[in-house]
């Protein structure tokens, strides 16, 4: 494998996570830190103690926050900000972007104001055309990955070359397998709305409703998952895979989950202001559950999980009310009731 400079926009969790699997397989990482402090002690320390605490980094990551630096030379960029600054980190990008380059991102979420999803929004900043970009997704905590847990995970874009392109420079033998897939809308859906259920899996755990109502809202939330995304023009199969099914169970049941974990909080009564506090980290599925709402209802598609959770978190709707509402719905066909 050839040696290829990647640029990575940001040293958050993800960002830090996946620029140790691009410097395991050899390549040229430089990530872009937006405070000095955070660039010297990835430089000199090779740490990331608020994002990855305990994890020792490759020496061969360099840290910058010049975004010229990051990119100058770069044969790809990968970018792991937020949802919500997304477009002001790729608006950065803009003057040092050339049409040589191909972008990978690793964002699961919408633009909240636009509806639009992560790779029409670096469309529309880089202007690059949608075969330049490609989406990393799967069950995948930076926290296993870090430490060199078995991962796998796809990589879709409209291009399969860049899709290709981009299995090659992330893709090793030892505990990071890739996928490729041409479904973007799917996979960048499937991993957005996973979040939603995850909230509300770790809030039904928090009111301890036990197990069985989790696998419920993981089989039933997978239907709504589908129904939306069918509408909006994904590939069904595509829910059946790693961007689907697969990060829906990883993100409802594993610890690592900021999005379950936030949901418990929230089933124990904590306010949704003092979880975000003691999180400190990104919980996208609160932003999405919103834009998720506003998609159902355009879309003319029921999704009555994620309707009781954006009540619970923006209407103060009572949690064990919520689960009331939805026990409660009126009787339905199984087979039918799902579209794949
Ligand atoms: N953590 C994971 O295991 C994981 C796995 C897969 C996908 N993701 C996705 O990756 C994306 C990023 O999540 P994360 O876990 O790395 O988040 P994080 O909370 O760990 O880190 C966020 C990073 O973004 C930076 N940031 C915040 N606002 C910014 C702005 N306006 N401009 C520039 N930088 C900004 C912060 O400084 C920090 O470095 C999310 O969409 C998440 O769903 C995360
Ligand atoms: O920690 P979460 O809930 O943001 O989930 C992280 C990843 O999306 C899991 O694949």
């Amino acid at each position: 494998m050839s040696v290829k400079k990647v640029a990575v926009f940001v040293a958050g969790s993800w960002g830090t996570a996946l620029c140790q699997v691009l410097a395991d397989n050899q390549h040229e990482v430089v990530v872009w830190t937006r405070s000095e402090q955070q660039a010297v002690e990835i430089n000199e320390r090779h740490t990331n103690e608020k994002y990855l605490p305990n994890a020792v980094l490759n020496p061969a990551i360099r840290a910058t926050t010049s975004v010229e630096d990051a990119m100058k030379g770069a044969y790809a960029c990968l970018i792991v900000a937020p949802s919500a600054a997304l477009r002001a980190v790729a608006a950065q990008m803009k003057q040092y972007w050339h049409s040589d380059m191909f972008i990978v991102h690793a964002v699961k979420g919408f633009e909240t104001e636009t509806l639009a999803r992560m790779s029409e929004v670096l469309n529309d900043e880089l202007q690059c055309g949608e075969e330049r970009i490609a989406v990393l997704s799967g069950p995948s905590h930076a926290e296993e990955v870090i430490s060199q847990c078995p991962t796998t995970v796809v990589i879709a874009s409209a291009s399969l070359e860049t899709a290709a392109k981009a299995q090659d420079l992330f893709m090793n033998d030892s505990y990071f397998r890739v996928y490729t897939n041409s479904d973007v809308v799917g996979v960048e859906l499937a991993g957005a709305l996973k979040n939603i259920i995850a909230l509300g899996a770790g809030l039904s755990d928090g009111l301890k409703f036990g197990d069985n109502g989790k696998a419920a809202l993981i089989t039933r939330g997978l239907a709504e998952i589908v129904r939306l995304g069918t509408a909006m023009g994904a590939n069904p199969l595509t829910f059946a895979g790693l961007a689907g099914v697969g990060d829906l169970v990883v993100t409802c049941t594993s610890q690592h989950s900021r999005n379950w974990r936030a949901g418990s909080m929230i089933g124990q009564g904590m306010p949704i202001d003092e979880v975000l506090k003691q999180m400190g980290m990104v919980v996208e599925g609160i932003r999405t559950t919103k834009a998720a709402h506003i998609l159902a209802e355009k879309h003319d598609v029921q999704m009555p999980i994620t309707e009781q959770l954006y009540r619970v978190l923006f209407e103060q709707l009572d949690p064990k009310t919520a689960v009331e509402k939805l026990m409660g719905r009126v009787r339905k066909n199984e087979i039918e009731d799902i579209s794949f």
